[in-house]
Formats: structure tokens, sequence, C-alpha cells
């Protein structure tokens, strides 16, 4: 398996092992073992080589986190070395990618170093062939090979089974009515087991959750997710501290949602600077947004990004990653509330940004919590249909 970022992974898989030989006594040989590869849910796959996956039933769901692939997962140090070049400025026009464009430039960064292979086998890719969205959900990506028949008897086998009709086609006995008695014959209608079949798979890790807590970073927004769940996720004064998407449950009496605290967003992640397309593609599959903005940030005299400015920022990343990203029911949560100078600011807030509701938060002391989820919850049972959508018509940064 080649590991090439989080989210993206292109894998080599010959799905089973070599099928064992056919043997004496008119024994089949053993089919190859199986190999199972484990995926987070929310995997789309995209097919480069092989054929198309098929699905096949249900497993008793194994306890994985979803956000976690098993095995050695190599995060692309090219995310590092990203993660100091925040500051720059967005450029003044961006094209919007294809889907094609989009994975291609989501495996290669730059792709030229990523796929070692031509345009050509880029060109041949064929996008979301399958995608696991259940736990225990399987799908077949490669067939195992078939054992190879045994000797003397594969005419009861071709009136036995449709097993045995098309392992006999493939293996295209030469003489199968023949000389059962005969040793010499006997030896040479034994056949080898085929190799399985092999698939080259491009995996795409897209999340599902209700909410998507988003935010520029340090925003509060790991803190948030701890607050509004019993999720623990890692929380640090320095921006950066969710490198992956930490997922809750919130709990109702009669309902419950997931939400996804998602890493911080910065200006060009949609050319991923930061943490760039790993977050901003989980977003894509989260059913509301929850801006979460640092009421705090600039006051002082210290450095810092207003929190309208904070808004558009953030709207703008979703709009240049994802033309219409941002279209979907959100609110705003105010964070830090407990700060000096923050209930000014939030009144400058509410004058500054319309069309959506705004939630005052302190999600240290857990104050404004429960408002904000009857206020997550509204959103998240509706239809979404004629709920509040932040537009950047609505925030007036000037
Ligand atoms: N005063 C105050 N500080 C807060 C509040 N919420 C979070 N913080 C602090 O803000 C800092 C950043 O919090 P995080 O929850 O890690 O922020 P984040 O948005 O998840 O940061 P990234 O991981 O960089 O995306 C931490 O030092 C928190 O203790 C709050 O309501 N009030």
């Amino acid at each position: 398996m080649h590991s090439r970022c989080l989210g993206f992974q292109r894998v080599t898989t010959s799905c089973c092992g070599k099928a064992g030989h056919g043997t004496s006594k008119n024994r089949i040989g053993n089919r190859g073992e199986d190999k199972v590869l484990q995926v987070p849910i929310g995997t789309v796959i995209h097919l480069q080589e092989g054929e198309i996956p098929s699905q096949v039933e249900n497993e008793s769901p194994k306890d994985l986190d979803p956000w976690e692939l098993p095995g050695s997962l190599v995060e692309d140090p090219a995310l590092e070395e990203n993660l100091g070049a925040h500051q720059e400025t967005m450029p003044e026009s961006v094209e919007v990618d294809t889907e094609e464009a989009s994975v291609t430039r989501h495996l290669g960064i730059p792709v030229e170093d990523c796929f070692e292979d031509s345009d050509e086998e880029i060109d041949q890719i064929r996008y979301n062939v399958a995608e696991l969205t259940q736990q225990g959900q399987r799908i077949i990506i490669a067939r195992g090979g078939e054992g190879g028949l045994g000797n003397v008897c594969g005419t009861r086998y071709v009136r036995g089974s449709k097993f045995a009709k098309s392992v006999i086609r493939q293996t295209s006995l030469k003489s199968m009515e023949g000389d059962a008695e005969d040793e010499e014959d006997e030896r040479s209608s034994i056949k080898a087991g085929s190799l399985g079949s092999e698939s080259v798979l491009i995996l795409e890790l897209k999340s599902i959750a209700d909410v998507g807590l988003v935010g520029l970073p340090n925003a509060g927004k790991s803190t948030l997710l701890g607050a509004l769940s019993r999720a623990k996720p890692r929380v640090g004064h320095y921006a950066f501290t969710t490198l992956r998407p930490n997922l809750g449950n919130v709990n109702y009496d009669d309902f419950s949602m997931t939400v996804a605290d998602i890493p911080g967003l910065i200006k060009g992640a949609h050319q991923n600077r930061g943490l760039g397309h790993n977050f901003l593609r989980h977003i894509e599959r989260t059913k509301v947004l929850a801006y979460v903005v640092d009421l705090a940030s600039g006051l002082d005299g210290c450095r810092g990004v207003t929190p309208w400015q904070q808004l558009r920022d953030l709207v703008m990343e979703l709009e240049f990653h994802e033309e219409g990203l941002s279209d979907r029911s959100s609110l705003i949560v105010a964070n830090k509330i407990d700060e000096d100078g923050a209930e000014e600011r939030l009144k400058e807030l509410e004058r500054r940004v319309k069309g959506v509701r705004i939630f005052p938060v302190c999600a240290v002391l857990e104050e404004g919590v429960a408002e904000l989820k009857d206020g997550l919850k509204m959103l998240v049972d509706g239809d979404g249909e004629g709920s509040e959508r932040l537009k950047l018509e609505n925030i007036c940064v000037d």
C-alpha cells in the first residue's frame, strides 16, 4: 500500500493470496486467502485500474474510530511545510476545479511528485465508483484467484455447480473426459491455482457529520466540542492543535447528532495552505455549519483578526474550495465572551453580520452551550429549506 496523505491514499492491491493448486484425488486447490483493508466511514473510491468494486453483505460493525485509518498512515510531509504559510493573502481570481483536477491536485502536491504515472493514466481514473458510508459495509475491490482443479473427475464438477463450470471455463482443461485411469494424464490434468486480480485505487476520506465546527486556528473549536459532547479533543493555546477532525456525539432526550471539529481554517486553505484540502473536504458532507469566531482576537492591541473578518475569510475559503460549499444551514458561535471587551465586540458583530443567528458562548466555562445546542438541533432536525445561510454580502467588514 502506498500512503500519500491523510484523506487521499493510493492503494495497489491484489485482493487475495494466490489460490492453491489442484491436487490428486480430485481435490480442488484452496481459494487464495482474503486480504481485508479496513477504511474509515466516509471513504470514497476512485478507480485507476481494475474492476468496478461490487457490494457484498454488511458485516457486523467493528469498533473503529471513524477518523482513524487502520494500519500505518503516512501523513504528507508537504502539509507540515505548509503550516507556516498561513499569512498568505488570497489571490484575486480563483479557478474552480473539476472533480478530476481536484482529486489529482489532492493526490499530487505537486502532482508529478505524487503520481509517477503519465497524464494518460490519470485520465483513466474512474471517479466515485464506490462509497463506504456505513459501519461494517464491505465491498470487493479485487477477486481472489480460483483454486486449481484436481485430476480424475472433472466431469463430476461440471455437472455439479456453477462454480465448477466457471473454474473449468477459466482453466481450459484440455482433456476433461479423457482417460481418467491413465496416471500420466492424471498428473498433467492437475491445474495450478490462478493469481488474484489486481486493482489500483485512490481512496478519499470524506467525513459525514451533522454539524461541522469551522473557524480559524485557536478560535476554540476543540474546547467547544468538548463542552457540547463527551469528546475529549486536544486543546492547546497554539494554532493547529487539531490536525485531523475530532468527532463528538451531542445527545438530547429524544435526539442525537454528530459534531465534527474541523481543523483550523486559514486564508489560502483552498490552495492547500495550512491543513488545506485535508479539512475542506470534510465540510462537503456536513449538513450544518457552525462558524466559531474568537471574539477576543485583536483586542488589547494584540495582533488578530476581527470576528467579522474571520467570518468573511471562512466563507471565502469554503467558496473558493467549492462553489456553494457555504450554502447550507448555518449559525455563528461567538466564543470567548468571558474575555475583556468581548461584550462590545459581540454587539458590533451583531451590527455587522445579518441573516444568521449568533450564539455568545464561553466554551471553557460551558456558558451559553445549552442555548447553542438548541439552535443546532433546530437546524439539524429541520429540512434545511429556508434556514439561515451566512452570505458574504451580509458581512460588513469596512
Ligand atoms: N478565554 C477563553 N479561552 C478559550 C475559550 N475557548 C477556548 N479557549 C482557549 O483558546 C485556545 C484554543 O482553543 P482550542 O479549542 O484548541 O482551539 P481550536 O479552534 O480547536 O484550535 P485549532 O486546533 O488550532 O483549530 C485554548 O487555549 C483554549 O483554552 C473561551 O471560551 N474563553
